[in-house]
């Protein structure tokens, strides 16, 4: 019961919460999707008048459905080239979150100016509003999707107060559409309401997945596919805004005598020693990542040169905090070598600034480990 309630309340707060800028990244690539599947639907739009016009619709019903077809279409190149900008838009998935919705209900209210039981009991286009719903858990935040559940609900219930509040008695039984009736609505309701939770859910367990991909389990540390994702954003952000970026790639020296000496759970016990010892020298934004068993990457906000005395500091800091093994063993000084490289002069995407970092932390192990490396030889 107590599990329950915890979990709930983490689906809750995860939910209202900004998600990071992975997930931001993925739901930008969701937006883009989004923008090009209703770019697609809307060129099917086009067709319904004209289908209307073949079965003899009167003329003006078909100008009316052109021009609203010529809008959804127009609305959709622009949905379209804004989704386009990727993460230039943080508002764009709400602003077509809105559109989506208050679409759906624009057709409604015109379907009630001819037939007031059309906007209650239409299926067709009722639906949209579930599925305006289900397209926002593309984006990956929980709460684009709480807000377009919660305007749908809104924007229908209004429309349907309006229908039955104006609309005299006897119009609200049509021949097409059958009795407009209150039960039904509040059903209607209800399934909005119930799309809104299961795409919430849908949400918070796609977040889960893309965590858990890019954490590591001993350390809680993001991994390798992580990096790989972030750190272009990570450049792009420092080309556009200035700043200084070192990575500088750390390994453990001699890793495999210590598992020899103290046993593989002590090992890992002392992985995550080192881990609390670096973290403490980070600053705000500044990450720590595990991209292989004794391999680390730290990616710093500061030029190289501040990089590397922080770094050097720490290491000579690792004798004074001896790791103590639980087997009773002899108290073991974890001591790590390091390669830098800064962006952009040693590289200028991900795989040529590891690779600098690389040949500087080989440079640090040829010669005698337990050092930091900024220069080429
Ligand atoms: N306990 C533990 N050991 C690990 C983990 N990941 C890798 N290792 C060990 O780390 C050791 C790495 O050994 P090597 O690559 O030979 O390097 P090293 O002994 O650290 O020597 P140098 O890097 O040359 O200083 C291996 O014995 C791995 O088993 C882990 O998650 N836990």
């Amino acid at each position: 019961m107590l599990a329950s309630m915890q979990g709930l309340k983490d689906l809750v707060a995860r939910l209202l919460a900004r998600p990071d800028e992975i997930m931001l990244s993925l739901g930008a690539g969701g937006e883009l999707l989004v923008a090009r599947l209703r770019a697609l639907l809307s060129l099917l739009i086009l067709a319904m008048p004209l289908i209307a016009a073949l079965g003899g619709a009167k003329s003006s019903e078909v100008v009316i459905g052109l021009a609203l077809a010529v809008f959804v279409n127009l609305m959709a190149q622009i949905w379209l080239a804004l989704a386009r900008r990727q993460l230039r838009y943080g508002w764009l998935p709400y602003a077509t979150g809105t559109y989506d919705v208050s679409l759906t209900t624009l057709v409604l209210v015109l379907l009630a100016l001819g037939d007031p039981v059309a906007a209650t009991n239409s299926i067709v286009v009722w639906c949209f509003y579930l599925i305006a719903i289900a397209i926002t858990a593309l984006r990956n935040d929980g709460r684009l999707t709480l807000y377009v559940s919660a305007l749908a609900l809104l924007q229908y219930a209004l429309l349907v107060a309006v229908v039955f509040s104006l609309a005299p008695h006897e119009t609200l039984v049509s021949i097409d559409y059958g009795t407009a009736s209150i039960a039904t609505q509040v059903e209607r309701l209800l399934v909005i309401l119930m799309m809104g939770l299961l795409t919430s859910v849908i949400v918070y367990r796609m977040q889960r997945l893309v965590e858990m991909s890019g954490n590591d389990g001993l350390t809680g540390l993001p991994n390798r596919a992580w990096l790989l994702q972030g750190m272009p954003r990570m450049f792009e952000t420092i080309r556009n805004d200035g700043g200084s970026l070192t990575l500088a790639l750390l390994d453990l020296d001699r890793f495999k005598r210590i598992n020899d000496e103290i046993g593989h759970r002590d090992g890992d016990r002392a992985i995550r020693h080192f881990v609390a010892a670096v973290n403490e020298i980070l600053q705000e934004k500044e990450r720590l990542v595990r991209i292989g068993g004794q391999e680390f990457v730290v990616l710093m906000h500061c030029p190289i040169g501040s990089a590397w005395e922080r770094l050097d500091r720490l290491r000579r800091s690792m004798g004074d905090r001896p790791f103590l093994p639980e087997s009773g063993r002899d108290p073991q000084v974890i001591t790590f070598s390091g390669g830098l490289a800064a962006f952009p002069v040693d590289g200028g995407h991900v795989s040529a600034l590891l690779g600098s970092a690389d040949r500087r932390l080989q440079l640090a192990k040829r010669d005698g480990r337990n050092r930091v490396v900024a220069r080429d030889a």
